[in-house]
């Protein structure tokens, strides 16, 4: 059998804080992978997760430089006959190329409801396993995926742990239709009026998410749009968001004009992570079999 064909992977350290959660394979290996890059830890996140997969799923395939390793290692265990009748769900239109390039088989949501599996990436994961996703301005899509998902996999390298949502610094997103974004931005603005060191702006395509300068004069023309055609306002917490999440995302998803924010709250079932010397698994409570029956 070839390399790409195996099922394991090659690194099984336990991560400490993780421990008790930790149903990944035992400890094996010494830490030889100290010297081991951001990507390839991602890789090794993805490899872990893409062990769940099974001939005959229905998967949510994840969008970003995680998920990508997914995408490809499905790719090849499809090409060399360990996976067979898969069915891949795309989060976004970069998802469904980087699949197709890799020979998964794609369909969508209205043919099929019901995910059997998503595996994707995060910005951020705080303890509870909520996550912070959409750097990528894909927010919508993956969480349309990702809640028709029997189970929803996170794969994340160390840097993407967090003690609370948006502590980071960086980015959360929340997707807007164009139309009136500006009044849409000044509601999104009073609701956290007077939250210390909070401040938000139009994303725009010559700047990424982690991008933080607050330009008034951002010209609508420079405005990043989205696979749905819609446009995307950055949130940033200097201390990350403190408060109720749950009622904080009701509270933006009532302002007319919102779509979608990238808060993704109780939806992971895993969370995967790889760091220089481990990787290990924790499991949340959002098993999402009994709630999608009911469809
Ligand atoms: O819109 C982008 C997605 O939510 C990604 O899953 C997220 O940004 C993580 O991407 P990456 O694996 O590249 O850090």
């Amino acid at each position: 059998m070839r390399a790409a064909c195996s099922r394991t992977i090659d690194m099984a350290i336990p991560f400490p804080h993780l421990l008790h959660h930790d149903r990944s394979q035992p400890a094996a290996s010494p830490p030889s992978c100290a010297a081991r890059s951001q990507d390839e830890l991602k890789r090794v996140a993805a490899h872990r997760a893409v062990e769940f997969v099974q001939s005959g799923m229905v998967l949510g395939l994840g969008t970003g430089s995680t998920a990508a390793h997914a995408l490809d290692r499905i790719g090849d265990l499809l090409r060399c006959g360990a996976l067979r009748d898969i069915v891949g769900i795309p989060t976004s239109e970069w998802a469904a190329a980087r699949a197709a390039a890799a020979g998964i088989p794609l369909s969508d949501l209205n043919a099929h409801p019901v995910v059997d599996l998503s595996i994707d990436g995060a910005d951020e994961v705080d303890p509870a396993l909520n996550l912070v996703k959409g750097r990528g301005g894909s927010l919508l899509r993956e969480k349309m995926v990702e809640g028709a998902s029997r189970r929803f996999v996170v794969i994340v390298d160390e840097s993407k742990l967090v003690p609370r949502l948006g502590a980071s610094g960086l980015a959360v997103p929340v997707e807007v239709i164009p139309f009136g974004w500006a009044l849409t931005l000044r509601r999104l603005r009073s609701l956290f009026e007077g939250m210390p060191g909070f401040n938000l702006k139009l994303r725009t395509a010559a700047t990424d998410a982690k991008a933080n300068s607050f330009d008034e004069n951002v010209f609508e023309q420079e405005a990043f749009v989205t696979d749905n055609k819609n446009y995307i306002v950055d949130l940033f917490f200097e201390d990350g968001i403190h408060g109720d999440l749950n009622l904080i995302s009701d509270e933006i998803l009532r302002i007319t004009g919102v779509v979608e924010h990238g808060m993704f709250l109780g939806l992971a079932s895993s969370v995967i992570v790889a760091r220089k010397d481990g990787v290990a698994r924790k499991d949340g409570v959002a098993m999402m079999e009994k709630k999608l029956n009911g469809i």
